[in-house]
């Protein structure tokens, strides 16, 4: 069944210093009603202008955007009802106003033929979002992670169609980080609203998105599935973005049990396994401990790899084990 388009990018352009250093270049992309759109990329590669494009605060030098089938129009010039529809939660919170209370800035989400309403919507969206203790507190004063969470509800209480999300979780703490990207799927399951998430946690992206789109250097270079980019990535980029892993040149590679003609190796922590063999070559040097499990990093004639240890305390620093390498991603020199 062919999926519904929500919004569509047709080679958007935006650059601030007249050349490609900037911004976003030729960027076609098509956002499916009611799911969940990863964006993933290194720092500066165009996330955020891309989102912005797509909320319509900045306009492409060239291309198009187009909500429902129509042209978005652009947001500071000409506020209409479409971009009740679309709402961008920022990390700036440049929506919010600094001196009201968490009251009057949930309220002021509420487009106004709902203002009727406004104690019974503005009471279940505190409750809903866990903030209803800090109804009378003043935004500016609040904790990033609080203020997050007023962001969202404010941007949720209107129920917009389309919710642009850039690193919405990053200032809340893990357990409340967790509720939150459940909170989200279900809106997104429940509600049919349609999100687009940027987030520097790969684990976030993987386990929230539907699709995931990569960018690199202001321009779309991979998209498909989270399983499919994650576990066939076509490029170095993407594997070294997604992954908890060891790039390898072929001689590296070579100390390591795996041979290969392509230019690089990427193989990810969870595909080593380390035991007390027989050769007991490599030597344990790091031990990060991550919560359930650890990462280990091991050293055999200079060349080190990570490899994800679920028997925490095993081993020790300087422990000897052997390594066996389960799986691995090639790549071209130039990818
Ligand atoms: N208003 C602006 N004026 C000038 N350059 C800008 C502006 N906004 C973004 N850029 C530049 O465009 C490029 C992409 O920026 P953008 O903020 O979209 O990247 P990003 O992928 O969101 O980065 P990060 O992950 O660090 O938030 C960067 O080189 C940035 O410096």
């Amino acid at each position: 069944m062919k999926k519904e388009l929500i919004l569509e990018t047709i080679n958007i352009t935006k650059n601030f210093f007249g050349d490609k250093s900037s911004g976003v270049n030729n960027i076609t992309l098509l956002i499916p009603k009611g799911k969940i759109t990863g964006i993933v990329g290194e720092s500066g590669s165009g996330k955020t202008t891309l989102l912005k494009l797509l909320a319509g605060t900045l306009v492409p030098d060239s291309g198009e955007v187009f909500f429902h089938q129509e042209l978005l129009p652009d947001r500071e010039k000409n506020r209409q009802d479409v971009h009740r529809s679309i709402k961008f939660l920022t990390q700036d919170n440049y929506e919010m106003d600094l001196q009201s209370t968490v009251w009057e800035n949930v309220r002021d989400g509420l487009a106004e033929s709902e203002q009727k309403f406004e104690t019974k919507k503005v009471s279940e969206a505190l409750t809903q979002w866990s903030i209803r203790h800090l109804h009378d507190q003043v935004f500016g004063k609040l904790s990033g992670g609080e203020k997050q969470r007023v962001t969202i509800a404010k941007a949720l209480i209107s129920k917009p169609e389309v919710l642009l999300l850039d690193e919405p979780f990053n200032q809340v703490d893990a357990h409340y980080r967790e509720s939150l990207q459940q909170d989200i799927r279900d809106i997104v399951a429940g509600q049919g609203v349609t999100a687009i998430l940027v987030s520097h946690d790969p684990a976030e992206l993987l386990s929230m998105a539907d699709q995931l789109v990569v960018i690199k250097e202001g321009e779309i270079v991979e998209s498909g599935s989270p399983e499919d980019l994650y576990e066939s990535p076509q490029l170095l980029y993407t594997a070294l973005i997604l992954a908890s892993g060891t790039q390898l040149t072929p001689t590296q590679a070579k100390v390591c049990g795996v041979s290969t003609k392509r230019g690089s190796v990427v193989v990810y922590a969870e595909d080593v396994k380390v035991s007390r063999g027989l050769s007991n070559n490599w030597m344990v040097n790091k031990i990060l401990f991550k919560g359930i499990y650890e990462e280990l990093i091991v050293e055999y004639k200079n060349v080190q790899l990570r490899v994800l240890n679920r028997s925490k305390g095993k081993y020790k620093i300087g422990s000897k084990v052997s390594v066996s390498v389960k799986k691995y991603h090639e790549f071209g020199r130039w990818s």
